[in-house]
């Protein structure tokens, strides 16, 4: 029996999962690492967490399968995208802590720039707007702040990567300084139709480009472990951003085909084939897999918040132990009641981009309670994607759009979210039998390019749909309250 394991570092927790031979998980281990917020909009990971933590659940989830390390073939990374790390090419000093992909301490950079006129060139070359979501403000806040890094970056020390990169570096013993396409394509440095660093944005922000690491296909060389690390060497051969592993674990490998993630944030992404579609709705236009040097683009719409509001109702507002709690609630609310949520904790994402304004909640009356609060933050999940639903739909009109939508993530598993979602966009959603679909993605890159997995076409055939939600809401009902919802939104960017 031969077995594929994939590390998947996330933004809250760090996972390894074991899939045998006919790509079944079968032993997996996760742990939480400390968030740091030292400041208002700003969140950071101590770097040497995420490997603390990639170690051991790789070794836990190698310990419970109760196997040999001999028996992998290969091993998939997935992992949170954008989030910078700076470290020192000799010693492996990380010069920093890592600034994550939720952090909006560079918002000020993000407007000068769009002040001084070059959004348009940015998003011409890599997809993406101005934005302090991305990585390359955040590795220039760490060039200009941090003593002596900007020197010691020309001079060669320093290297940068987002999370996959260090991990490949880590694991590889700092043998390989390497990342793929898809994380790459997070960067705002990377020209996604060149498919190189850009030298223009490098020399507009000032990033030494040597600091860059080489990018390469999803399924691809990315060096061995050393043999130390889990008592053999083992190659690692996939590599993918999180959302583009579950675009891939889901099998959306057609134009028009949609997934929807929900974790901590909501990522969809909906497949455009082999052209990049620039979006007039303030979408990203980004890589969803590369393969045999070919890249794949997808439109995708990012929401910070998804997950993110029912953990706020259990750690800040306290009215429930865990986010499942939420499907009870929601079934027992008040009908009567619309309570709508703007979960604008950290500003707004796609298709608003509102960085600075901050959360609300309208329709409050004395009779609303942890149910009516609960219910409303299932439903702000539905409202915002069908605002990124309705903008891809009019970025991408060619036929073969797909009005089904693949669903997966920690909160797909709450039914009436689920409903919810499908009442609102008025579509179809299907949750997959595999709950795995991020891991599972980046297995099967890794699988594949070792010979112990099938080809694209067979593995798209595995998909499986476990549950399918259809709409029931009546069509005024629907009508009625996402109107609500966008003059509730318009609202809160205006105070
Ligand atoms: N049954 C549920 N109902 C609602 N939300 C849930 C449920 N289970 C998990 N969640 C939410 O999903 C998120 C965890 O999903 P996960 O995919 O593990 O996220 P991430 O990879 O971003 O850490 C948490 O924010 C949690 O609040
Ligand atoms: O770690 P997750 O699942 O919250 O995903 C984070 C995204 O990759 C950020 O772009």
């Amino acid at each position: 029996m031969t077995y594929v394991l994939a590390i998947d570092q996330g933004t809250t927790s760090t996972r390894a999962i074991l899939f045998d031979a006919t790509m079944t998980a079968c032993a997996s281990a996760q742990e939480e690492f400390p968030q740091h917020f030292p400041q208002s909009g700003w969140v950071e990971h101590n770097p040497q967490d995420l490997w603390d933590t990639t170690l051991s659940t790789c070794r836990e989830a190698i310990r419970s399968a109760a196997i040999s390390p001999s028996k992998i073939a290969a091993i998939g990374i997935t992992n949170q995208r954008e989030t910078v790390i700076v470290w020192d090419k000799k010693t492996g000093e990380m010069l920093h802590n890592a600034i994550v992909w939720q952090d909006r301490r560079t918002a000020d950079t993000c407007a000068a720039l769009r002040d001084a006129g070059h959004e348009e060139m940015i998003t011409q070359r890599t997809g993406l707007l101005l934005d302090p979501y991305f990585s390359s403000t955040k590795l220039k806040w760490i060039l200009d702040h941090v003593d002596g890094a900007r020197a010691r970056a020309q001079n060669g020390e320093l290297l940068f990567g987002t999370v996959d990169a260090f991990l490949i570096w880590k694991l590889t013993g700092g043998k390989i300084h390497a990342t793929d396409a898809t994380n790459a394509a997070r960067t705002m440095l990377y020209d996604i139709r060149k498919g190189r660093w850009s030298s223009t944005i490098c020399e507009l922000l000032d990033i030494p480009m040597h600091m860059l690491p080489q990018v390469k296909d999803c399924a691809a060389d990315f060096g061995n472990t050393q043999s130390d690390l889990f008592g053999s060497e083992i190659p690692i051969n996939g590599v993918a951003g999180d959302q583009q592993a579950a675009t891939i674990g889901q099998a959306c490998f057609e134009p028009g085909m949609i997934k929807s993630t929900y974790g901590t944030g909501c990522f969809a992404l909906m497949n455009t084939g082999d052209t990049p579609v620039m979006s007039k709705n303030r979408l990203l236009t980004t890589i969803a897999y590369q393969l045999d040097g070919k890249p794949t683009y997808a439109l995708e719409g990012s929401i910070f918040v998804a997950g993110a509001v029912v953990q706020w109702l259990r750690d800040g507002m306290q009215i429930i132990q865990d986010a499942s709690e939420t499907q009870a609630l929601a079934e027992q609310a008040d009908s009567q009641q619309n309570v709508i949520l703007v979960p604008a904790f950290v500003g707004l994402g796609a298709p608003y981009w509102n960085p600075d304004c901050r959360g609300a909640a309208f329709g409050l009356t004395r009779a609303t309670g942890p149910a009516e609060l609960a219910k409303a933050a299932l439903e702000c999940i539905g409202y915002q994607t069908r605002d990124l639903l309705q903008a891809m739909a009019t970025d991408w009109q060619a036929p073969g759009v797909q009005a089904t939508l693949r669903v997966d993530g920690g909160m797909s598993a709450n039914d009436w979210a689920m409903q919810f979602l499908s009442d609102i966009i008025s579509a179809p959603v299907d949750r997959p039998s595999s709950q795995e679909t991020t891991a599972l993605g980046v297995a099967w890159l890794a699988g594949m390019h070792a010979g112990v997995y099938p080809d694209q076409a067979a593995f798209a055939k595995i998909w499986a749909c476990e549950t399918q939600f259809t709409p029931e809401m009546d069509d005024n009902l629907r009508v009625e309250k996402y109107e609500a919802w966008g003059r509730a939104v318009r609202a809160t960017m205006s105070v």
